[in-house]
């Protein structure tokens, strides 16, 4: 049987009493490069926030690699650059670079990191500046390396291309692309035109549901739309109840995976 990367199976959380995930069915397999999408406030950071075990769920179940995601050692194959990435203020970029390398248990070496720093697009003097020196697309570029360094098999990336220059956008996507061991990678953003480059797959989480999983192409033709952005935008406003960023019954989904 074929034991996808990430299972998500009814997934359910509130927020005080405000739903926020309404019971999310998600495969994501091995290999694939993910992209979850929704309007601001969608749910894409809790949800990824329930795979971490950050927030507990309320209902449902998810599965790393064919385990219940509660156990640490379910949790051991992942990476994850949240989408407010602090490091801490006093670390060099080559120590936090050097911290993450203990916790991840990786096994890469100076010149892994230099070549990493390269493919990204990243000042080699990052490495002897303070991070809070750095600005936030050079600190949020130290965090991917770390990740794409950790030799970890599931990359969990929240917003990774937002506030990217054009050049250490391009650069982070082609790495995303390249990535050379098959990792998985589960992403969330917002920008469709990126998500449509790069990503085998995406889910549109609206209202608390996913109101479409498949590949971009899958999107287009589904929902019309010369582009992502189009096919997106009428996703999202079919069958919603008029609520800014929610729906109140249960609108249609399109699953095409
Ligand atoms: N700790 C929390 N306590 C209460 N409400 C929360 C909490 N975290 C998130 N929420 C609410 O849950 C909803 C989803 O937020 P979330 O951050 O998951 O959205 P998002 O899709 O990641 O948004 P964005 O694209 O703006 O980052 C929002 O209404 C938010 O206010």
């Amino acid at each position: 049987m074929n034991i996808p990367a990430l299972h998500f199976q009814q997934v359910v959380k509130h927020f005080s009493s405000t739903p926020v995930l309404k019971g999310i069915d998600l495969r994501v397999g091995r290999g694939e490069l993910f992209g979850l999408v929704g309007v601001n406030g969608a749910g894409k950071t809790s949800l990824i926030k329930c795979l971490l075990d950050f927030v507990a769920l309320d209902a449902g179940r998810i599965d790393i690699e064919g385990r219940p995601h509660l156990s640490p050692a379910a949790r051991a194959p992942l990476a994850f650059l949240p989408e407010r990435f602090m490091p801490p203020w006093y670390l060099t970029g080559g120590q936090f670079l050097a911290t993450m390398r203990k916790l991840h248990r990786a096994g890469y070496g100076p010149p892994a990191v230099e070549q990493m720093l390269g493919a990204l697009a990243l000042e080699p003097d990052v490495l002897r500046k303070k991070v809070r020196k750095l600005s936030k697309g050079m600190t949020q570029q130290l965090g991917l390396a770390a990740c794409l360094l950790s030799d970890k098999k599931i990359l969990v990336l929240d917003e990774p291309l937002g506030g990217l220059d054009p050049l250490a956008r391009a650069a982070v996507k082609r790495q995303l692309r390249r990535r050379g061991g098959g990792e998985t990678v589960f992403l969330s953003a917002h920008s469709l035109a990126d998500v449509e480059q790069i990503c085998d797959r995406i889910a549109i989480l609206h209202g608390g549901r996913l109101r479409f999983v498949g590949s971009p192409a899958a999107c287009r033709e589904s929902y019309g739309g010369a582009s992502l952005e189009q096919a997106f935008i009428a996703c999202v406003g079919e069958g919603t109840s008029g609520a800014a960023h929610g729906c109140a019954s249960a609108p249609p989904q399109r699953d095409l995976a």
